[in-house]
């Protein structure tokens, strides 16, 4: 039996330590802790960026690339470059790795979904450490996860983890950008995300890292919800992995939520992406986020795109913002069809019925407050 699943998330900044070039030296600190834990029995992933920065460096290349093919050639070249030096320096602690580049694609299709849930689980059980990226040099925009923030968040579901540190250039979170304002205090817990702390949240202005704090709050939004604890902390500071692990209080920590949600609903939040919206009405935004209703047609006022019965949407109240993610039971035509009708007359309106509610409960996710409650389920 093995112990806690760690996903560990190294950016850019903490493998490069701000230079143009991966710093081996801090490369090999972080692979001491975690062959340490390995040898204790943790399972280790490791959601290496990095890539890119490899790739400049072994070309040489000066300035920051600018168009995505000039990425993808350095994340081509780099991602080997970026491997070759885990590998040596797992090979030190006699640990082997396991390369796994994944796409947006891989993680939305429920079979390629669930064979790369096999492959990281083959590779776990014997006792490699899997390396995992965003497949940059083939992802274009629109197939990319984006950012290693929210690719190690669903990382972390698929293998099941306990923790999911994201270690970056700064200690934690901070009540504001702290490399433009110094007197911003580390914020040590979160318990709720909300539009408030997403506003403390900067973007990455380095240059070097993608996403900065907004992607990881979104990260930590997503694996929290799966009962998975989320540390944000400095990839520099002392021991860090292995002081998280055993339960210090370092950076910034989001406990997982005690009631996780069931793996199909992580699946509405990080599976096939939306197909449409659903504007609904206050009554009905009440209904489905304080008393944990199904969305009922009389509450939609309005629906947009064209979906098929089964595909996920999304929920807006009467002020635009996202509420909830749920999987419909009518296609859009149908709700358009039904919207702001009595469920008893669905009969009558289609000539035909799939049941009262629009979006039932149980294919539904409240996603406006992040709140330890029961909300969730
Ligand atoms: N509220 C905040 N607290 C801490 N850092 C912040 C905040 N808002 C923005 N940032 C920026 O986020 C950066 C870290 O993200 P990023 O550059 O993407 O690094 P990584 O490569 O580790 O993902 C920090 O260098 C910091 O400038
Ligand atoms: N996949 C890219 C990194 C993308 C990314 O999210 O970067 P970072 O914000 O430094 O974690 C690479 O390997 O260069």
């Amino acid at each position: 039996m093995h112990k806690q699943t760690i996903v560990v998330k190294l950016g850019t900044s903490v493998l490069t330590g701000g230079k143009t070039r991966l710093d081996r030296a801090h490369m090999i600190e972080l692979v001491r802790q975690c062959a340490r834990l390995r040898k204790e029995g943790y399972r280790i992933v490791l959601v290496s960026s990095g890539a890119i920065a490899a790739g400049r460096e072994h070309l040489q290349m000066q300035g920051k690339p600018l168009t995505i093919s000039q990425k993808q050639m350095l994340a081509a070249v780099g991602q080997s470059q970026l491997i070759r030096v885990w590998e040596s320096l797992f090979a030190l602690y006699d640990l082997h790795v396991g390369q796994l580049l994944l796409t947006r694609a891989d993680l939305e299709d429920r079979e390629r979904y669930l064979n790369a849930r096999d492959a990281l689980h083959a590779v776990l059980d014997y006792g490699i450490i899997p390396i995992i990226n965003e497949n940059d040099a083939v992802a274009t925009s629109e197939i990319k996860v984006g950012d290693n923030d929210n690719l190690s968040a669903r990382v972390a579901m698929l293998v099941d983890a306990d923790q999911l540190l994201l270690l970056t250039d700064q200690p934690g979170l901070f009540t504001a950008d702290p490399r433009r304002y110094p007197d911003a205090q580390l914020i040590r817990e979160v318990k709720v995300i909300d539009d408030t702390l997403r506003r403390l949240a900067g973007g990455s202005v380095s240059g070097l890292g993608t996403g900065g704090m907004y992607t990881k709050l979104q990260s930590a939004d997503l694996a929290r919800r799966a009962g998975i604890a989320v540390t944000i902390a400095a990839g520099r500071a002392e021991q860090v992995i292995e002081r998280v692990v055993k339960g210090e209080v370092v950076g910034t920590r989001f406990p997982g939520l005690i009631t996780p949600l069931e793996h199909r609903k992580q699946w509405i939040l990080v599976g096939p992406p939306p197909q449409g919206d659903l504007q609904l009405d206050q009554g009905a935004c009440s209904a489905v986020i304080e008393r944990g209703s199904s969305l009922l047609p009389k509450g939609i006022v309005s629906v947009s795109g064209q979906f098929s019965r089964g595909s996920v949407v999304n929920l807006y109240n009467p002020d635009g913002d996202l509420i909830a993610r749920g999987i419909s039971r009518y296609k859009a035509d149908d709700l358009r069809s039904i919207q702001g009708h009595h469920s008893e007359q669905i009969q009558n309106l289609l000539g035909y019925a799939y049941g009262p509610v629009a979006v039932h409960r149980d294919d539904l996710v409240v996603t406006q407050l992040a709140t330890d409650g029961d909300i969730w389920k």
